[in-house]
């Protein structure tokens, strides 16, 4: 058996993994897990990843979670070029330093205004109050200034003048925002070249095709969550904004 991941590129993590997958040239089989149908919930999901979240790899008889450890993996695995998780102990601990602060900093920010813009309006069939939305979206910004004056620092790129999977991990990250509606580039003009570059690095057709179906999650239906897991999301994702 080879190597398999398992996706579902409305998410981040997800989207970072198959990204950084492709555009190695990574040989794996795309192994599809839709969240809003629960198939992550499912016994055989289960065995390939027991927290039940995605992304989850396997490779033989090895299963992993955690998109930081499963970049690492591919990366060490596949010896992908060493400006992704560069062997220089400094530089590395730059992106470690940036993959340690962005799971509760960038992520859970810009996740947080998906979810109140588009996610629990989709589910409760109403929006949120605006304040809950206005306070989110400050949140955002907080975390966006740290992300500027701290980790870019007017740089081309995280650790300098290479993509590394920093980088990556950051922009899908920032790409759940725009697909709520919320262009957050369009202000912050350092933020919009370092975009620009990143997309230039992975590859722009690869990236665009990553983000289709995000891009278009404003337009789902409710109809389109497995109804008996609608009650059990929205009160999950309540929790997450709150
Ligand atoms: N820290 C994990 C987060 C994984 C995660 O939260 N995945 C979400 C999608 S973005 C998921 O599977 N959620 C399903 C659930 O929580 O029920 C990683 O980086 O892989």
């Amino acid at each position: 058996m080879g190597l398999e991941l398992y996706l579902d590129l409305l998410s981040q993590p997800c989207r970072a993994v198959y990204i950084f997958a492709r555009c190695n040239n990574i040989p794996f089989e795309f192994k599809r897990v839709e969240l809003m149908k629960g198939q992550h919930r499912t016994e055989e999901f289960k065995k390939v990843n027991m927290l039940m979240k995605v992304p989850a790899l396997r490779d033989g008889s090895f299963t992993l979670a955690e998109s930081v450890a499963i970049l690492m993996y591919l990366a060490r695995k596949f010896k992908t070029p060493d400006h992704w998780y560069p062997s220089d102990l400094q530089k590395q601990a730059r992106v470690d330093e940036y993959l340690s602060w962005q799971q509760a900093h960038i992520r859970g920010k810009g996740s947080k205004l998906f979810l109140s813009k588009v996610l629990i309006p989709l589910l409760a069939g109403q929006p949120l109050p605006p304040e809950k939305v206005e306070s989110a979206t400050e949140e955002l910004n907080v975390v966006l200034n740290q992300f500027e004056e701290k980790f870019l620092q007017g740089k081309p790129f995280i650790v300098g003048n290479d993509i590394s999977l920093a980088d990556l991990v950051a922009l899908v990250e920032l790409m759940q925002p725009v697909a709520s509606g919320y262009d957050l580039f369009e202000e912050r003009p350092q933020l919009a070249e370092w975009r620009r570059r990143v997309e230039e690095a992975v590859g722009k057709q690869l990236f665009q095709e990553a983000h289709e179906e995000i891009l278009n999650a404003k337009n789902v239906t409710a109809d389109k969550i497995a109804p008996e897991l609608r009650e059990h999301f929205k009160q999950q994702l309540l929790k997450q904004v709150n």
